[in-house]
């Protein structure tokens, strides 16, 4: 993408004026949701009960606390499980050895178009096989005029990768051994506004030096829609993509960890918190945390084939000496495929999106209930389970099933689905979950939304807060695909929408 092409992109979010304002609003909306959860009232609408102090705010020993936090996630993430894969024999008899692990390059999606330009055939092929048996992945490359390297990702491989999921047990681990060796977790629920506030300067001055770090990264490098020319929205959208330090890539660290893990953290704490103050937590508080460590549990489940995919591009790399990523293409998975990680560049949004408003709004319900218990009765409680299932067997059915059929169309679970194919060489699936509406995988999500809140009561609109955001997020995000899939699919993604007519929730929207 040329400089010229790039400023041309639509802007969004109301352009520099709108993200101005979401600058200011969204940290100031975080702090009203803390500082409103605290309070008597606990009203979402109407101004916050009392203003804190600077020395309310601002406390040096938080502050290296969420440099400890953040230190323990990126030694997590750089965890080394080194496994060592044989290359092909070559014609000197030799094979070479690859060490994979978790932190190879992360892959850089590749237009399907240049694909064809380098003679890959846009399937699984393309050189590359890939064939699934009891031991694991075998993996094949096979490019003309180049080494072949042949690997086989053992199931073991595919786990030990310093993988989401892994951080998550350790975090867990560390944090149990903490606590019964004194840890006063119970603690933190009285520090979440200094915290806070120290998690929203650094998301600033790190989405700045990201800024900075921008201005020289390669035209090739950046996002497609934060290169406008106008510095507080490309500082705002992100100017660069994947912005990475070596093999570290800050965006998907930041999307899928300190965040994410921090908000179960955070729900733990107040738990202990509330079996502090009530002898015992209450069963809405249970609730509460069970749904969402489900949550966070099965997002980081679902990363580990990431570890897999970007093992793969590693070893393509190699094997072809182009910065290809044709396996990518066709292995893609999971969070890997989200609107965030291909489109957006990182910017303030999603650092301090992932950063301070994920652990911080996200356990709001939990916060709430510390200081307005709420009774809930056992057959409520089983409707509302029910409801988290319902909401969770549409997310997972449809998240699994787009990305078992973009990993392997003739996979048995998703072979008798009928699609439409496209001019890309890729294909539509037009039944299944997504005949049902354009995005299940987002009704699935709301659906889930409103069983964290429901154990809250129906007293105050405050825990609904997520549910009214979310919705309004997932409006806007599903515009914001549409107008992307429309322009790489064209008529067949019109095709695709004259045949599934309704986008999010079936006959109303
Ligand atoms: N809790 C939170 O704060 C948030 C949660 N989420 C959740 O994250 C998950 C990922 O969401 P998101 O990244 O927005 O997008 P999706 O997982 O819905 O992916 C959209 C992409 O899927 C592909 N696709 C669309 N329709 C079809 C079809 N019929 N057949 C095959 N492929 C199709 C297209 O990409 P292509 O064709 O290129 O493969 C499209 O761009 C969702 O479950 C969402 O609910 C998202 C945002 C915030
Ligand atoms: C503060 C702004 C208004 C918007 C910030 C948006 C971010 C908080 C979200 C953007 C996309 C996200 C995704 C997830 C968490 C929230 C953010 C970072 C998930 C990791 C949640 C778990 C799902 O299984 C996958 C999601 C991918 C997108």
């Amino acid at each position: 993408m040329t400089p010229r092409e790039a400023s041309q992109a639509p802007l969004e979010f109301g352009g520099p004026l709108g993200v101005t304002a979401m600058l200011l609003l969204l940290p100031a909306t975080m702090f009203h949701l803390l500082l409103a959860a605290r309070s008597g009232p606990a009203r979402l609408l109407g101004p916050p009960a009392y203003l804190p102090g600077l020395e309310e705010l601002w406390s040096p020993r938080v502050l290296l606390l969420l440099f400890i936090w953040l230190g323990l996630q990126v030694a997590l993430y750089l965890l080394p499980a080194r496994k060592v894969a044989e290359g092909l024999e070559l014609k000197d008899k030799n094979r070479l050895r690859y060490p994979i692990n978790g932190a190879w390059g992360f892959p850089i999606p590749v237009p399907e178009s240049e694909l064809h330009g380098l003679g890959w055939v846009p399937s699984l092929a393309g050189g590359a096989l890939m064939t699934r048996s009891p031991v694991g992945i075998s993996c094949c490359y096979s490019v003309p005029g180049h080494v072949c390297v042949q690997c086989v990702l053992s199931v073991e491989d595919l786990l030990c990768c310093g993988s989401g999921f892994q951080a998550l047990v350790l975090t867990a681990m560390l944090v149990g051994l903490g606590v019964s060796v004194g840890l006063p977790l119970e603690a933190l629920p009285g520090m979440l506004l200094p915290l806070a506030f120290a998690t929203t300067l650094t998301s600033f001055i790190f989405s700045l030096l990201l800024y900075a770090k921008a201005l020289t990264a390669p035209v090739s490098a950046l996002a497609p829609g934060g290169n406008s020319g106008n510095h507080i929205y490309d500082f705002f959208l992100g100017r660069e993509l994947n912005p990475r330090l070596g093999s570290f890539d800050f965006k998907y660290f930041c999307e899928l960890r300190p965040g994410l893990i921090g908000w179960v953290v955070i729900n733990l704490a107040l738990l202990m918190r509330e079996a502090e103050l009530r002898g015992s937590p209450s069963l809405a508080m249970w609730l509460v945390n069970g749904f969402q460590l489900l949550y966070v549990g099965d997002a980081l489940w679902y990363e580990v084939r990431l570890d897999w995919a970007r093992e793969a591009n590693g070893i393509l790399r190699m094997s072809s000496g182009l910065s290809l990523c044709v396996w990518v293409l066709s292995l893609q998975e999971s969070v890997l495929t989200t609107m965030d990680i291909i489109h957006d560049g990182f910017g303030f949004m999603l650092a301090f999106g992932d950063l301070a408003w994920v652990p911080f709004t996200y356990s709001l319900q939990a916060q709430f209930l510390l200081y307005h218990p709420q009774p809930l009765g056992m057959p409520m409680a089983l409707l509302i389970c029910l409801i988290k299932a319902i909401g969770y067997y549409i997310f997972r059915g449809a998240n699994s099933q787009k990305n078992t059929f973009r990993k392997n169309p003739s996979d048995p679970s998703v072979a008798g689905l009928e699609t439409i194919p496209t001019a890309t060489g890729r294909q539509l699936l037009v039944s299944g979950w997504w005949g049902m509406v354009r995005h299940p995988n987002y009704l699935g999500d709301l659906i889930m939304a409103l069983a964290w809140s429901l154990p809250c009561g129906v007293s105050h609109l405050l825990p609904y807060f997520y549910l009214l955001y979310f919705t309004a997020l997932l409006v806007h995000r599903e515009a914001r695909d549409e107008q992307q899939c429309l322009r790489k699919y064209g008529r067949a993604w019109q095709e695709y929408c004259q045949r599934v007519p309704y986008r999010i929730l079936p006959y109303v929207y």
